[in-house]
């Protein structure tokens, strides 16, 4: 039976015309949207192949751009930019401040790629779709991932503009049932049960510090816990109260199901966000956080960020003990 967008329900409430409920596995009649993963091996070494016939530059690092930060991707040189919609299996970019393009060229000599705007689950991706750019990135031979996005800073130290090294992560979707590795595990990307205790490099997280402060942002800079709520509506006062007591210091709607893809495939991962807002667990609070005022921080840290990136790039590919 075909699956037409429409759910069919037999009379105890099982879904009949899923092709998602077949037995053919990852490869025919995925349903799009399920929450299992329907990116084969093949289909995703399709997508690299493809990039690789067209660009000839083998990037080493990965960077996500967040919000308001996809100017990153302008400042490489020699590059080539690749539309999403032009690229085989890739999914497109809606969002205000998204670009869409995957963008191959050189920061501080080094060859990277950089997605120009990312993909959210709010935007009506299942999370492995968002997350998938990042398997690609491993199979152009990417060995680490920089990723970065715009959040609302929970900790009361936090100011907006500045910087939180990501240190950790609550996977809140992810704690409610729903993971981008969710689905049959296919070892040539990873193990079934891949650990996630030391998701982000202790080592590049330390030394992005170091950078940071070279940079003047000695006071602007923080490391520290990042969640991921599935949006896109803003929180409610109660939900902020919540978030402060699980011990989150930022909340952004994306990042973690990238984190997890590219820890997954064995990456190394260096994440920061930039803090756009203050979230103000208070009903008496004026302060709403809205699209807007994100991507204006957003420009007004881009020069530095692309810096910040910058030496964190060329340390990457030079520091001996990082390289794998
Ligand atoms: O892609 P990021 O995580 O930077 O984007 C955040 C989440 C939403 O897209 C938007 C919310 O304003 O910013
Ligand atoms: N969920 C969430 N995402 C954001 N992205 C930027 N600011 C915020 C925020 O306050 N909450």
């Amino acid at each position: 039976m075909s699956c037409n967008g429409k759910v069919v329900m037999d009379g105890n409430g099982v879904i009949k015309n899923h092709k998602c409920r077949d037995s053919d596995g990852l490869k025919n009649g995925f349903d799009e949207n399920s929450l299992i993963d329907k990116y084969t091996f093949e289909t995703l070494t399709e997508t690299s192949d493809y990039l690789k016939k067209l660009v000839s530059i083998e990037p080493k690092v990965g960077i996500i751009c967040g919000s308001g930060l996809g100017t990153l991707a302008d400042a490489l040189d020699d590059k080539i930019a690749i539309p999403y919609e032009d690229i085989p299996n890739f999914p497109k970019s809606t969002v205000k401040g998204h670009a869409g393009a995957l963008v191959f060229g050189y920061l501080s000599g080094v060859p990277v790629v950089c997605m120009k705007g990312r993909f959210h689950y709010y935007e009506g991706y299942p999370l492995w779709k968002c997350a998938m750019p990042v398997r690609v990135m491993k199979l152009l031979g990417v060995t680490h991932l920089i990723t970065t996005n715009a959040a609302g800073g929970l900790n009361s130290n936090y100011r907006v503009g500045d910087i939180m090294l990501v240190k950790d992560h609550i996977n809140l979707i992810g704690l409610s049932g729903n993971n981008p590795l969710q689905g049959p595990n296919d070892e040539r990307f990873g193990p079934r049960f891949p650990p996630m205790a030391k998701a982000y490099d202790k080592k590049l997280l330390e030394q992005a510090k170091e950078f940071a402060k070279e940079l003047g942002l000695a006071k602007n800079i923080h490391e520290g816990v990042y969640t991921c709520v599935g949006g896109p509506n803003f929180e409610t006062v109660a939900e902020l109260r919540m978030l402060n007591i699980l011990g989150a210091d930022a909340v952004g709607m994306s990042t973690v199901h990238e984190v997890i893809t590219a820890r997954h495939c064995d990456l190394t991962v260096l994440a920061f966000s930039l803090i756009t807002n203050e979230c103000k667990a208070d009903y008496n609070s004026m302060d709403l956080a809205n699209l807007e005022e994100i991507l204006d921080v957003g420009k007004m840290r881009q020069t530095v960020l692309q810096k910040f990136v910058q030496k964190i790039v060329k340390y990457i590919s030079t520091s001996e003990d990082l390289q794998q």
